[in-house]
């Protein structure tokens, strides 16, 4: 059993995480937090909190990143959506019940802590979907 609690934050691939982060400070008026590499994942990252949930700007840290091969194929703009779980072993596990294609069977590390695991975007209509855990 689980539940998904709400959306935790809208992931946006961007080429100049300093830049990007411009608009949404200076122009829309919100506060960044603290940057954060997260080496496994080849991001840079900054999260700006929304209300209840976040913008997570990620700038790639090696041109064979999924950050980067996503700008390469698409351009700059949303590249994942993330859902808070209340667990995610058992989400992971009822998924995989289901037949949904993961891409990630095990929760790895994400950004400040969290549990983390992606869904491929063939079986979501074409979002890649982040789930995310915080204890
Ligand atoms: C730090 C952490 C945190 O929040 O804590 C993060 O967010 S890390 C965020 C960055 N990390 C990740 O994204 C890790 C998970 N991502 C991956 O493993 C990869 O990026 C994949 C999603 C599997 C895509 O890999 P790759 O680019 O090699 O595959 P591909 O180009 O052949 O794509 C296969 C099909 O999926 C589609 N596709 C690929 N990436 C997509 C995306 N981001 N959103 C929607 N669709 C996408 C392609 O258009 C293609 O469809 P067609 O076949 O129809 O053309
Ligand atoms: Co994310």
């Amino acid at each position: 059993m689980f539940e998904v609690l709400k959306v935790d934050h809208i992931g946006i691939a961007v080429k100049d995480l300093e830049q990007a982060k411009k608009f949404y400070t200076e122009v829309l008026g919100m506060k960044a937090m603290g940057e954060e590499v997260v080496e496994q994942q080849k991001v840079k990252v900054c999260f700006i909190p929304s209300g209840d949930s976040e913008v997570e700007l990620l700038e790639s840290t090696a041109p064979d990143g999924p950050i980067a091969k996503f700008i390469e194929k698409n351009g700059e703009g949303i590249q994942h959506i993330a859902l808070r779980v209340d667990n995610i072993e058992n989400a992971l596990a009822d998924l995989k019940e289901k037949g949904v294609r993961l891409i990630d069977e095990k929760p790895r590390y994400g950004a400040g802590g969290a549990s983390i695991a992606f869904v491929h975007p063939k079986a979501t209509g074409g979002i890649l979907l982040e789930l995310s855990e915080r204890k």
